[in-house]
């Protein structure tokens, strides 16, 4: 055990590792719902995002993890409490997004650093527009001037617009004619890639995509994920959410496993997926078809009522040591070990 890499890792946030664009610090965030309960979403949450790499976060629904990207986004809710730090270290510049304001995250963080592939991505798609509509208008919108240079492919070029809205559609593999179709006229699949198109629009850094495979089909999934590695080898880091660990076993470098708003194992995919060290994370796996499909008996905690200790204690079919803390041993952490 190494103490020393925990303390490492804590420390990482106030001297952050060179190659660490995300810094996510001891993150705590609590929800007032309208009648007065307080849900625990995330608890002391801590990891980096590494240039080039997937990290998947996992768990089931509940975990807390959209709630993780909406902080990171500053995208929560009003009733929202926070606590911890979140910094992102990019382009010569050190940004703490918990404290930048409102005016500063729209200007320089939101589309321009970290992109946002959103859940059900349809139905964040404007209905009565058309995909190239929406594409100029973001690329509009990111680049004020319309003309610069753009895009990993086109390094050293200047496009126009339109020139900028039909790469961006090649990127995520929409065919030209693609570019007429009112949402209402697209399937799952090339909504999804109009929003991934969307995202990309001012040329991020980080990509955040929620849950960028659910309801597609096998095909879909697999084109999916190949656009998600395909980001990644441009040295984009992507923060891939789901709660299908078969599709974060095919494209994540790292998994960090969620549960009731805590991470309960984090580490390189290989490594965690061969060698589970959370029975949580063991239980996952065997809830897959490879696995044998055997659901984890019951449900997890309420947030507005988690039981004192591990939340995962009553699920739990191991000997629980009962400490929550997330302990690094290298590049690998777990809690409750
Ligand atoms: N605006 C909100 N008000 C109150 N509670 C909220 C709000 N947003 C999220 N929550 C709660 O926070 C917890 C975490 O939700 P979150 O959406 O992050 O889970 P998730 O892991 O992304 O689940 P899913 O896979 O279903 O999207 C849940 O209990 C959810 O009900």
């Amino acid at each position: 055990m190494t103490t020393s890499a925990h303390d490492q890792r804590h420390r990482a946030s106030d001297t952050p590792a060179p190659d660490v664009l995300v810094d996510v610090h001891r993150l705590s965030v609590r929800i007032r719902t309208p009648l007065g309960h307080v849900v625990h979403a995330l608890n002391d949450v801590s990891f980096g995002l590494r240039p080039g790499r997937v990290l998947a976060l996992v768990g089931e629904s509940g975990s807390g993890k959209s709630v993780l990207a909406a902080t990171i986004l500053g995208l929560l809710p009003a009733n929202a409490q926070v606590r911890g730090r979140i910094m992102l270290h990019d382009g010569g510049e050190s940004i703490d997004l918990l404290r930048a304001s409102e005016t500063r995250l729209a200007a320089k963080v939101r589309g321009r650093r970290i992109g946002l592939v959103p859940q059900s991505a349809s139905t964040h798609l404007t209905p009565v527009r058309t995909a190239r509509s929406q594409l100029e208008e973001a690329v509009r919108a990111l680049t004020p001037r319309g003309h610069r240079r753009f895009g990993a492919s086109s390094r050293g070029q200047s496009l126009t617009i339109t020139e900028r809205v039909r790469e961006l559609a090649g990127h995520v593999g929409l065919d030209p004619a693609d570019l007429a179709l009112y949402p209402h006229e697209m399937s799952g699949g090339m909504a999804q890639r109009v929003a991934t198109a969307l995202a990309l629009a001012g040329d991020p850094r980080v990509v955040v995509a929620d849950e960028p495979t659910a309801g597609l089909d096998r095909e879909l999934v697999h084109l999916t994920v190949d656009l998600l590695r395909a980001l990644a080898s441009e040295g984009r880091t992507v923060l891939l959410i789901t709660h299908d660990l078969g599709a974060a076993e095919r494209v994540a470098d790292d998994i960090a496993v969620m549960y009731a708003g805590r991470m309960l194992e984090f580490g390189p995919a290989t490594q965690l997926l061969s060698d589970s060290w959370h029975d949580y994370t063991r239980g996952l796996l065997r809830a897959l078809p490879a696995g044998g499909l055997v659901p984890i008996p019951g449900q997890p905690p309420s947030l507005t009522d988690l039981p004192p200790g591990c939340a995962f204690h009553r699920r739990c079919p191991g000997e629980c040591s009962g400490d929550l803390a997330l302990t690094w041993f290298g590049e690998r952490a777990v809690a409750c070990r």
